[in-house]
């Protein structure tokens, strides 16, 4: 489904990506770990069309995506929960949601009524403003602003960052929800070992800007932790 080629990223003269090969398959979870610092945001951006691409080349459902848009890539069916969440402190929670429906194909303005199924404390609060509402609580809305367009893959930028943990369970139950029963593919960015253990079935270590191991879940080992997790 999404397909990175030796991905080069430069911030002016610091090399922060190098050569990233990445195949995400239809239906599956994969999370990206590393320390802080690493390039983990970066590559997601540059998934994203946040940042242009340097080398190399990245595919999604077999179109090249290299250097469409941003708002192209959302168009075409990929949904962005960024780190810190980016939520319009001003707007309502509806409002919010809303601004979410920009990028649906079908150019639907109704916000799903799954959204509010999934969460319902946006629903409770549709009326209040983003900015009064909790970190976990905004979460969910960023995770519901990026549901709204319906995607078929879904991005998330350390989702439980903030966090308090029964708020964290919570979200890690929609996302295996959102991807075992609903099919979703998703590509997570996390540190919590628990958390991405218990969401993904893939993951991928990055360090220093290299992809130095992948594999599944249950090959991410304590070597693997020590070496490239671990503070
Ligand atoms: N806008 C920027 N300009 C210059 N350098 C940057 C910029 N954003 C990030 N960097 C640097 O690029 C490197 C990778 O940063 P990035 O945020 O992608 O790492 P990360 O793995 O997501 O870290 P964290 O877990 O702390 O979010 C770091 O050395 C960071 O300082």
């Amino acid at each position: 489904m999404l397909q990175l080629n030796k991905v080069n990223q430069y911030y002016g003269q610091s090399h922060t990506l190098w050569d990233i090969d990445l195949d995400l398959k239809k239906g599956e979870c994969l999370c990206v770990m590393g320390r802080n610092g690493v390039g983990k945001t970066t590559l997601l951006k540059t998934i994203m069309g946040l940042l242009p691409v340097k080398s190399g080349s990245i595919e999604f459902n077999g179109t090249d995506f290299t250097t469409l848009a941003a708002e192209e890539r959302a168009r075409a069916g990929i949904g962005y929960v960024p780190q810190g969440r980016e939520i319009f402190p001003l707007l309502s929670v509806e409002e919010n949601l809303e601004t979410g429906l920009q990028a649906r194909p079908d150019r639907s303005k109704k916000i799903p009524e799954r959204i509010y199924e999934l969460f319902p404390v946006l629903h409770e609060m549709r009326h209040r403003r983003g900015g009064d509402l909790s970190g976990g609580q905004q979460q969910q809305l960023a995770i519901g602003r990026a549901l709204a367009l319906d995607p078929t893959l879904l991005i998330l930028d350390e989702p439980t960052e903030g966090i308090q943990p029964n708020i964290v369970d919570m979200i890690g139950r929609v996302i295996k929800t959102l991807n075992q029963q609903e099919g979703l593919t998703v590509l997570l960015v996390e540190q919590k070992l628990h958390f991405a253990r218990a969401t993904a079935d893939r993951f991928a270590i990055i360090d220093r800007g290299s992809k130095v191991a992948e594999g599944d879940m249950g090959e991410l080992d304590e070597t693997l932790i020590k070496r490239y997790l671990t503070v």
